[in-house]
């Protein structure tokens, strides 16, 4: 039987296990050091949920980097466009630096189309995106993703620095909502 939590009034089972999460992270890893070869990139790490990817992704970059973090406030627009996010919280400049954006997941990518707008503006030397976890189907306009950890179903997950309602970051596998 698998192993089931409950998080407020859901449901989940295991679905990814921490270790084949860490491998996969550490291949992530081993293309970026190789890509970045004799550069010094800038990783941005988008708050809250990348906090889990992000560490275990730096345990294994070998080239010289640095890294901070950013968070995003997003709010319903007045319009039917969607959620509109906005970027709070960079205080160095990115301009002609080689920016590595690390996210826990792109969902239907709306966030990640803004973060890029908003990224592009200040004139990096370049800028490529490393997310953990992607759902094709749910992605609501094509985006461009360099390092894309595991391709997953269009269904709620949680744990390894994602949450529901605010629980289940801590949770080191990660969980889908059972059916
Ligand atoms: O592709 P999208 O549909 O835009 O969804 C992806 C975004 O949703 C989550 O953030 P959330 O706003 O839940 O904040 P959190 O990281 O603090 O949990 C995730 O970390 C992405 O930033
Ligand atoms: O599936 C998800 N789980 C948790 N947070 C999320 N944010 C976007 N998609 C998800």
């Amino acid at each position: 039987m698998k192993s089931t939590i409950q998080v407020h009034d859901k449901h989940f089972e295991v679905f990814i296990e921490q270790s084949v999460l860490e491998k996969r992270i550490t291949a992530l890893a081993s293309s970026i050091n190789q890509d970045y070869a004799g550069k010094q990139p800038l990783f941005l790490a988008i708050l809250n949920g990348s906090f889990m990817f992000a560490a275990e992704l730096m345990k294994s970059i070998t080239v010289s980097c640095e890294i901070t973090f950013l968070r995003v406030s997003s709010y319903q627009a007045t319009e039917s466009t969607g959620k509109v996010h906005q970027i709070l919280g960079l205080s160095e400049s990115i301009e002609n630096r080689d920016i590595i954006i690390i996210e826990d997941i792109i969902d239907t990518g709306l966030t990640m189309i803004e973060i890029k707008k908003q990224l592009l503006a200040q004139n990096p030397s370049s800028l490529s995106v490393a997310t953990l976890f992607q759902k094709p189907e749910a992605l609501k306009q094509p985006i461009e993703i360099e390092y894309i950890g595991f391709e997953i179903e269009n269904k709620f997950v949680l744990g390894y620095g994602l949450d529901y309602d605010g629980l289940g970051r801590n949770l080191a596998d990660l969980y889908v909502l059972s059916e």
